[in-house]
């Protein structure tokens, strides 16, 4: 080539490349063939310009795709920099700015909500976190983001769904249509009607877990029995232990499924690649194989299956489920409903136990709503809810939040009083809002139970402050009370989760006496409490002796 030809076939590949960013952009392409052509494709016939003027073949390919590729990345950058990019008006981090590659590396160890809540306490209530995402920390955005006019889920579950992508779990439904439609068997399933014929089945579980803790007279780890307890009916981890390593496949899937929510057009490559990934696969068969099972060993009693399955055939003229969509919801029902319970139930009594007094109150509440004789798992009573929440507010198990997106080519909207343009995502960050003295004061840190009560509950309780937090103006916000996430798309479990929660630990109270076993470092819960989406947790260690209460 001469010189001038040379140039512009520079010119040429530089072009190319800017189209591909313009075409990313735009477009946003997820598929393996498109990434093919744009990435590998194009150079590669660009390579051929060069060919008549290179030494050799390898000459000519490799300055063409370094040039191409440098382009690409440069125009990226700067674009993503620039005040034109649209969400060139909120703060965060340069990393954060240029690339979600950032927040991969960053949220591998599992404390990617520390970090976004120190990013908000740099740089306000809204942070840019990703090129097209922000983090909110504003109780203001909770109801637009997320309430009925808010906007559909995210694309965060594409990267984590992509191998059943046929057939997802109502969870990652983006579209709020159908999302409704695939909402319907769970909102029956959750019905008070269908609440109270879970009762029984709760509470024999409830009863066979206390019986077996009874049986503990060493130090044991509290939060892995609780985790057996959650599982499910029809398992016998309970019992056994987890035998086939099926809560260990479960949560040594988290670290990897949390990468592809930031990233999730790697979810299509991942899931294809032989050998990778095996764990969160196994697990998923196995919950899909126990769905099947259950659906075709039909009723014995009105589970949550009996709903979701719509063996009553109330949907038989309209949209009854399909087996596949029957099969994907069986895995989110044991994923979504045991471990983020576990969490609370364990984070509870971690909380209970570093605060003694509190754990005596609790228990002499227990004992007077249930005296020797008294029915334990009547529902009747709730002395648990104030516990419940404030460890719901300081140990959420979901603890950024779910991400909801104003889809490419939709309209832009208004979160509040934030822009969100066209392609951008956000969420509210759980964690940082629960523990924002704006929206609960004093010492949003502490685990303070009666700052759920009303003042006047509270001053009919004697040694209701040992810590004299009540002299201090109190701040109680419960919008910004969001571990169950909010609006039509929030945790359909919700009310089950509060029934578990309330059954378990008046039965646990009531029957058990509990304290930390010899030498456990308690501040470990916080130091061992990652976020991968659902949390993970370290190990509870303790001691118990039965309380032998008699009528
Ligand atoms: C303390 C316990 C629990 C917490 C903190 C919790 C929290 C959450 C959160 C934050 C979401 C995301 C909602 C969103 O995308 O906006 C969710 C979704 C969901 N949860 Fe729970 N959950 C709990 C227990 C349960 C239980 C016991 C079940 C019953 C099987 C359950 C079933 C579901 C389902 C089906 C969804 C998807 C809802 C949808 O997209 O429409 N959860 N949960």
């Amino acid at each position: 080539m001469s010189s001038l030809p040379l140039q512009c076939g520079f010119l040429v590949v530089v072009a190319a490349a800017l189209l591909c960013h313009f075409v990313f952009k735009r477009h946003e392409p997820t598929s393996p063939l498109s990434h093919l052509g744009l990435l590998v494709v194009v150079p590669a016939i660009l390579t051929t310009l060069f060919l008549p003027n290179a030494s050799t073949f390898t000459h000519a390919f490799s300055c063409v795709y370094i040039l191409y590729y440098s382009t690409v990345l440069v125009s990226v950058t700067l674009y993503r920099l620039s005040p034109w990019h649209p969400l060139a008006r909120y703060p965060g981090p340069i990393p954060c700015r240029i690339s979600k590659f950032w927040m991969v590396w960053v949220s591998r160890d599992g404390k990617q909500h520390i970090y976004y809540s120190r990013l908000h306490q740099t740089y306000g209530d809204v942070v840019r976190i990703g090129p097209n995402e922000l983090s909110i920390r504003d109780v203001n955005a909770v109801v637009p983001l997320m309430g009925s006019n808010g906007m559909p889920k995210g694309p965060h579950w594409d990267g984590r769904m992509a191998e059943q992508s046929a057939t997802r779990t109502v969870i990652s439904v983006r579209d709020s249509v159908e999302h409704a439609r695939r909402r319907k068997p769970w909102h029956r399933a959750f019905s008070v009607a269908a609440l109270k014929g879970y009762e029984e089945i709760l509470g024999k579980r409830v009863q066979q877990f206390v019986t077996i803790l009874e049986q503990q007279t060493q130090p044991f780890n509290l939060a892995e029995r609780i985790n057996h307890f959650t599982f499910g009916g029809g398992s016998e981890m309970l019992r056994d232990g987890d035998k086939d390593n099926t809560w260990h496949l479960l949560e040594s899937g988290l670290p990897t499924a949390l990468v592809l929510s930031h990233v999730p057009w790697l979810g299509k490559y991942y899931a294809n690649l032989p050998g990778i990934g095996e764990g969160l696969k196994t697990f998923r068969t196995f919950c899909q194989e126990r769905a099947i099972l259950r659906r075709s060993a039909g009723s014995l009693s009105r589970d949550l299956f009996h709903y979701l399955i719509d063996e009553a055939g109330l949907e038989r003229h309209t949209s009854p489920p399909t087996f596949a969509e029957v099969a994907s919801d069986g895995v989110l029902a044991i994923v979504a409903g045991s471990d983020t319970t576990a969490t609370t139930l364990s984070s509870l009594f971690l909380s209970l136990l570093r605060n003694p007094q509190t754990y005596y109150r609790l228990q002499a509440e227990v004992d007077s709503f249930f005296p020797p004789g008294e029915d334990l798992l009547s529902t009747v009573h709730h002395p648990h809810m104030i516990f419940s929440n404030e460890t719901l507010r300081l140990f959420p198990p979901v603890l950024s939040g779910s991400q909801r997106g104003v889809p490419r080519g939709g309209d832009d909207k208004f979160v509040g009083p934030y822009f969100l343009p066209e392609g951008t995502n956000a969420f509210v960050h759980t964690y940082s809002l629960h523990r924002d003295p704006r929206n609960f004061s004093p010492s949003p840190d502490t685990f303070w139970p009666e700052r759920w009560l009303k003042p006047e509950e509270r001053a009919g309780l004697l040694s209701f402050d040992p810590k004299g937090l009540d002299k201090f103006p109190i701040v109680h916000d419960t919008k910004a009370f969001v571990p169950f996430s909010f609006g039509p798309m929030h945790c359909v479990g919700k009310q089950l989760a509060y029934q578990e929660l309330r059954m378990v630990v008046c039965a646990m109270m009531c029957r058990l006496n509990f304290s930390f076993a010899p030498g456990y470092d308690p501040e470990s819960w916080e130091r061992d409490f990652k976020d991968y989406f659902v949390s993970t947790k370290g190990s509870l260690q303790v001691v118990l002796s039965p309380r032998n209460l008699t009528a």
